[in-house]
């Protein structure tokens, strides 16, 4: 059989802010079309692992591919061209207050500019609806929102540009168990239905159980255990055990 390429390879990732080795050497590959979750302690490093994939935060050492090429070897407008292909939902939602729902969610179609105005809307009360919005609060400012709201719109955002690879920074934390699941569904139908890759960092393990094809457990800056939502609900892995099972006693702390 001829082994596949990951769609994302890492190896030996790593990264320190001062003294603080927050990454010492991850490893972890991607397949295209899969949608894999990462869970591990607050504070564990996986803001930082995505945002690394993103560019935007630069390892001290390690590499991350794509398709085959280290992200490291890559022109800027070969680096610009692979972000357009991401979307990625931020921690904090990080909305433009400025402007109105609307064309936040249209902001990278129009590249920030405004035109278009009655498409871009149409196409903006779409993706309200595909994440359980209603399209009247389309001309509403961030501030006006609710966090749930916001945390929505921010995911209507990061879907909009139809990116091939998605990376969700806690999609349903604040949300209530309802329209947590109505997000789940939407990442499985992205994944199964659009062939998107999913890298999803979540504590909700209901999320994990219900989206995950592939669950990575990072645990002092390394990627400890991987498998899938069968192997989590069985592992006898001690610091996955305690996790999954929401225990203070433990080798976590
Ligand atoms: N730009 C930065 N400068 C300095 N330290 C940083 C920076 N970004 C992240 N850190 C530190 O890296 C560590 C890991 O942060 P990160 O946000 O990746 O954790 P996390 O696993 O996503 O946690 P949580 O589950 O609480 O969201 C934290 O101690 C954080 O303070």
């Amino acid at each position: 059989m001829p082994q596949t390429q990951p769609l994302i390879r890492i190896r030996g990732l790593k990264k320190s802010f001062g003294d603080h080795a927050v990454l010492q050497g991850v490893d972890i590959d991607i397949d295209k079309g899969q949608s894999v979750v990462i869970i591990g302690q607050s504070g564990g490093g996986k803001s930082v692992l995505l945002k690394t994939i993103l560019g935007l935060i630069e390892a001290d050492a390690g590499s991350i591919e794509i398709e085959g090429q280290d992200i490291e070897t890559m022109s800027q407008s070969q680096l610009a061209s692979i972000r357009d292909h991401i979307g990625m939902l931020f921690q904090g939602g990080a909305l433009f207050d400025s402007l109105p729902v609307w064309r936040n969610i249209t902001f990278a179609i129009t590249q920030g500019h405004l035109r278009d105005t009655a498409k871009m809307q149409k196409l903006a009360s779409e993706y309200l609806a595909r994440v359980g919005l209603d399209d009247r609060i389309l001309n509403l400012r961030s501030g006006e929102l609710s966090g749930g709201m916001q945390k929505r719109v921010a995911i209507a955002r990061a879907i909009a540009a139809k990116p091939e690879i998605l990376l969700f920074d806690e999609p349903t934390a604040g949300l209530d168990p309802i329209r947590s699941d109505v997000i789940d569904d939407l990442t499985l139908s992205l994944v199964r239905d659009n062939g998107m890759t999913a890298i999803t960092i979540t504590h909700d393990m209901a999320s994990v159980c219900k989206i995950a094809d592939k669950i990575a457990f990072l645990h002092e800056g390394r990627i400890i255990w991987t498998g899938n939502t069968q192997d989590l609900r069985t592992t006898d892995n001690p610091y996955v055990r305690q996790f999954f099972d929401r225990k203070a006693e433990g080798p976590l702390h």
